[in-house]
């Protein structure tokens, strides 16, 4: 496989904390990779480097062959590096169609409105929020939101996508319909890196988990080792998970 993305020894500091050190991590294209962790472990602060959101400290990022440490987010986002927010934030008043050509517009600023308006709502299709596109986002439900900020993320026509906790505040049906998609953006060819505190989830779809603890990456493999790692057992899954799923085969 060729590689997409690439951190070599980043860090970010923010004041005295050190939300990320050393961090050194290859991504290849096709690849779902999940990005764990407890709390506080860095993952955000790796994805915001990657993205231009806050830029890393020190450290260098290559994507595609190019260096884009230190890249604002709008030349993130014109190379095809796209990602979901955590707190999904779309602009309330707009239409669930107009924040999504809003993203078109914004990774790709010549398109006429008209254009971006029939992708946008290709891409709510996609996602499932077809009925809603004239209703204004800040009617839509929190699993809805969720999927219009996918739909956001790909109206950038990512090549790399971070999806950030998308299934954080989902009931389980809805976390089942978000798998389904990420399983189908997965197979369009798209490279994910997905930041998931759902362990069922990460397995269901990750090829890869890299483990960040401290703002140290401290293991990265194939999800059936990494969750038998006990650095990865001691800091994040703990015990009892490791020896259900012993018990699980
Ligand atoms: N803008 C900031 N200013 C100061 N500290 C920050 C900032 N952003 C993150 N941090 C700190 O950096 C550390 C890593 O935070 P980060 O959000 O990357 O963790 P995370 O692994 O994504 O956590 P979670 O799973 O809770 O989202 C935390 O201690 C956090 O408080």
């Amino acid at each position: 496989m060729s590689e997409i993305l690439r951190l070599d020894a980043v860090s970010r500091h923010f004041s005295g904390l050190k939300a990320l050190s050393g961090v050194t991590l290859r991504i290849d294209k096709g690849e779902v990779l999940g990005l764990i962790g407890p709390n506080g472990a860095g993952k955000t602060t790796l994805v915001n480097a990657v993205s231009g959101v806050t830029p890393a400290s020190s450290g260098k990022i290559t994507f595609m062959g190019r260096d884009i440490t230190g890249i604002k987010t709008y030349q993130a986002a014109r190379l095809g590096l796209a990602r979901t927010f955590q707190i999904v934030q779309p602009f309330a008043e707009f239409t669930a169609l107009d924040n999504v050509a809003a993203a078109a517009l914004f990774s790709q600023p010549g398109e006429s409105l008209k254009s971006a308006r029939e992708e946008a709502r290709a891409h709510l299709a996609f996602v499932g929020l077809e009925a809603q596109a004239g209703q204004s986002a800040a009617t839509l439900t929190l699993a809805m939101r969720k999927r219009l900020e996918l739909a956001k993320a790909l109206a950038m026509k990512p090549k790399l996508l971070f999806l950030d906790e998308v299934n954080a505040g989902l009931n389980s049906a809805e976390v089942e319909r978000a798998t389904q998609l990420i399983h189908q953006l997965a197979a369009s060819g798209i490279t994910i890196v997905m930041i998931e505190h759902l362990m069922k989830v990460v397995l269901n779809v990750c090829t890869r988990i890299a483990v960040l603890h401290n703002g140290v990456l401290i293991a990265d493999g194939p999800p059936r080792e990494i969750i038998k790692n006990p650095a990865v057992v001691d800091a994040y899954l703990g015990h009892q998970y490791a020896q259900r799923n012993a018990a699980h085969g």
